[in-house]
């Protein structure tokens, strides 16, 4: 797979997904293969990395560490950058960083995570010679089980979104879908893990009103949601099968079902994908207002 990566990947952008990003493609980086990341800041000491990542692997700018008159880094049609800077960011990310990797030696490909940004924006405001790709990946990349759903924009020819299957297959599993698809898989996958970290807290809270100790009911939680997946993914049954499965007539499964019908669980899952999907699709309004006070 990494054989027909090379060049340069660079992250724009080191908060929580970048950081996911540069720790799971560290493992992919090579002699022909760098992974330069940059944000506004040097490390700082406080803050929190992924576990594992290492920054000799990778290659640190920061606003104070290159400047336009100091260094540019020209990119090639064979580099890629990665914009995964907040909505409300990217008009100054691309200010600031342009100058930086656009020489006139090529058009990198360009992919952006941003949630809610739609190619065509990426287009109008980076460039309509540059090919575009959007990803929605999640946090799970940090140890290559992201689910991420890519689509290129209707100028980007289809080699450059292989190019990009590439990258993030390196991170997880990976989904091609039709651009106004992309909100909806925000909603789910993108926005996903927060909703099954309160599941495990929630069911471990459960174990230990119940007398657990905190560690093990944890770690139950953990691995019965982890369980749970597997099952899900390897027979490829439907889950409400797998559910009949657990749920002995007369016995406690039963019980704690008809406690979630009544709690509402399904209806509020379905409600948080949908207004974080909405929540999505508004964002390209940020962007374009970004974009306007600009121009
Ligand atoms: N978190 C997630 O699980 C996922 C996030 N995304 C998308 O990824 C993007 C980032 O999200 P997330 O990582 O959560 O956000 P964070 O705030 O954690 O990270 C954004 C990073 O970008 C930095 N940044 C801001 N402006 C610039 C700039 N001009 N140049 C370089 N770096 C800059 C920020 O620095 P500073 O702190 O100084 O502002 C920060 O370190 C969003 O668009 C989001 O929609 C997509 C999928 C999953
Ligand atoms: O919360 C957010 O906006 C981003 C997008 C998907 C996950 N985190």
């Amino acid at each position: 797979m990494s054989q027909n990566l090379s060049g340069n990947i660079v992250i724009i952008g080191f908060g929580n997904i970048g950081k996911a990003l540069a720790k799971g493609l560290q493992n992919i980086a090579t002699k022909e293969l760098n992974i330069i990341v940059c944000d506004r800041e040097e490390p700082r000491p406080h803050e929190n990395y992924p576990a594992g990542l290492d920054f000799k692997k990778l290659t640190y700018l920061s606003y104070s560490n290159i400047t336009e008159k100091n260094n540019t880094i020209p990119l090639s049609d064979k580099d890629t950058l990665i914009f995964c800077v907040k909505p409300q960011n990217f008009v100054e990310s691309v200010e600031r960083w342009k100058p930086v990797f656009l020489g006139n030696k090529g058009n990198p490909l360009v992919i952006s995570i941003l949630a809610g940004t739609p190619t065509e924006l990426i287009h109008k405001y980076f460039s309509y010679d540059c090919p575009v790709v959007r990803c929605m990946p999640n946090i799970a990349a940090t140890i290559d089980a992201s689910a991420s759903v890519l689509c290129a924009s209707s100028k980007t020819p289809k080699h450059y979104l292989e190019r990009a299957k590439l990258i993030f297959d390196a991170v997880g599993k990976t989904w091609i879908a039709p651009e106004d698809q992309l909100d909806a898989v925000t909603g789910l996958s993108g926005s996903g893990p927060a909703y099954i970290y309160m599941v495990i807290e929630a069911l471990a809270d459960g174990g230990v009103k119940m007398g657990l100790p905190r560690q093990l009911a944890i770690e139950l939680a953990t691995q019965t949601v982890l369980g749970a997946a597997k099952l899900v993914q390897e027979t490829k049954e439907h889950p409400a099968v797998l559910r009949d499965q657990v749920t002995t007539p007369g016995g406690t499964t039963i019980s704690a079902i008809h406690e979630l019908e009544k709690c509402g669980l399904r209806p509020m899952l379905i409600s948080a994908v949908v207004t974080a999907s909405e929540k999505s699709a508004s964002l390209a309004k940020v962007v374009e207002e970004k974009i306007r006070k600009q121009q």
